[in-house]
């Protein structure tokens, strides 16, 4: 099977162009390919797909954590994925629209010299920031003043968390702190993922704000664990901001791997703004 390791700033998947190839087991396939030692090495394994028959897109994306969960949505790798099905000749439309599971996004790109594409900026729809929507238990949690930000508590250290819930299809809590580089994110980022406020476990952030339009966070990512970059986790922390009123519509995200732009228009939708890069192709034996 001809597979392609790309990366969205870091966030590396192992690609399969499905127009090509059937991957019949995708959630072990996942779990084999992407670890970094016995397989290629990724952060997963992300599927381009002709899209539904009933769906008015151009192709789809499925994407899989490298623990085989399916999630409904990875802003880093549908920019990627935009790339593969460009440069492999199998969609020229620019716009290009991609069936997700968080519905049919539009992709906006640029080519570089050589015709291929560098930048891509996603329209990642509406984000939705309703609790039970995300969707978190409130129940396990205490509740604040906001109806999105509650205080989730480690029963074991007492350790105490006000994280902000936004959903960009698959869900994110959000946590500002002074310094990012002062979280043992090894230790927390397990035991929030899994924390029974979320029945459908839980992407985490941690955020620090350098002004009211710059951030550096950092991700422990559901399914995957650390990650240098996390698109969809980048779009719900702008949103977990303004909500907070902590930053502006429009802001600009360092990440381990690399900068993202987020920008919270008026049409309610939120746009990334990212690079996607293919690094190299290779055959994996079936
Ligand atoms: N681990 C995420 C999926 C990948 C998201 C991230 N890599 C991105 O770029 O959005 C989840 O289970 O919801």
């Amino acid at each position: 099977m001809q597979f392609t390791k790309m990366h969205g700033i870091g966030n590396d998947y192992v690609y399969v162009n499905g127009f090509e190839e059937t991957v019949e087991q995708p959630e072990e396939l996942a779990q084999v390919i992407a670890d970094r030692h016995f397989g290629v090495g990724g952060d997963g394994l992300i599927l381009l797909l002709p899209a539904d028959k009933d769906v008015e897109a151009d192709c789809r994306m499925r994407m899989f954590n490298s623990d085989g969960s399916e999630s409904e949505m990875c802003g880093n790798g549908v920019r990627c994925v935009c790339k593969l099905a460009h440069d492999r000749g199998v969609v020229k439309a620019n716009p290009m629209k991609i069936q997700t599971g968080a519905g049919v996004l539009t992709l906006a790109y640029t080519l570089d010299d050589e015709g291929m594409v560098s930048e891509v900026t996603v329209d990642m729809g509406e984000p939705i920031y309703v609790a039970e929507q995300v969707p978190v238990l409130p129940k396990h949690m205490k509740e604040t003043d906001e109806p999105h930000t509650f205080v989730l508590e480690f029963l074991d250290t007492g350790e105490l968390f006000t994280a902000t819930m936004v959903s960009m299809g698959n869900p994110h809590a959000t946590i500002f702190v002074p310094d990012v580089h002062a979280i043992d994110l090894e230790r927390i980022g397990p035991k929030l993922e899994n924390h029974p406020a979320f029945p459908n476990r839980m992407n985490i952030h941690f955020v620090q704000h350098h002004s009211p339009d710059e951030v550096t966070m950092r991700t422990w990512e559901r399914g995957s664990g650390i990650t240098l970059a996390c698109g969809t986790g980048a779009s719900a922390v702008c949103v977990s901001g303004v909500l907070d009123g902590r930053n502006d519509k429009k802001i600009l995200a360092h990440l381990p791997g690399g900068d993202l732009t987020l920008d919270w228009r008026e049409d309610g939708h939120l746009y990334m703004t990212g690079t996607a890069t293919e690094v190299f192709r290779g055959d994996w034996p079936e």
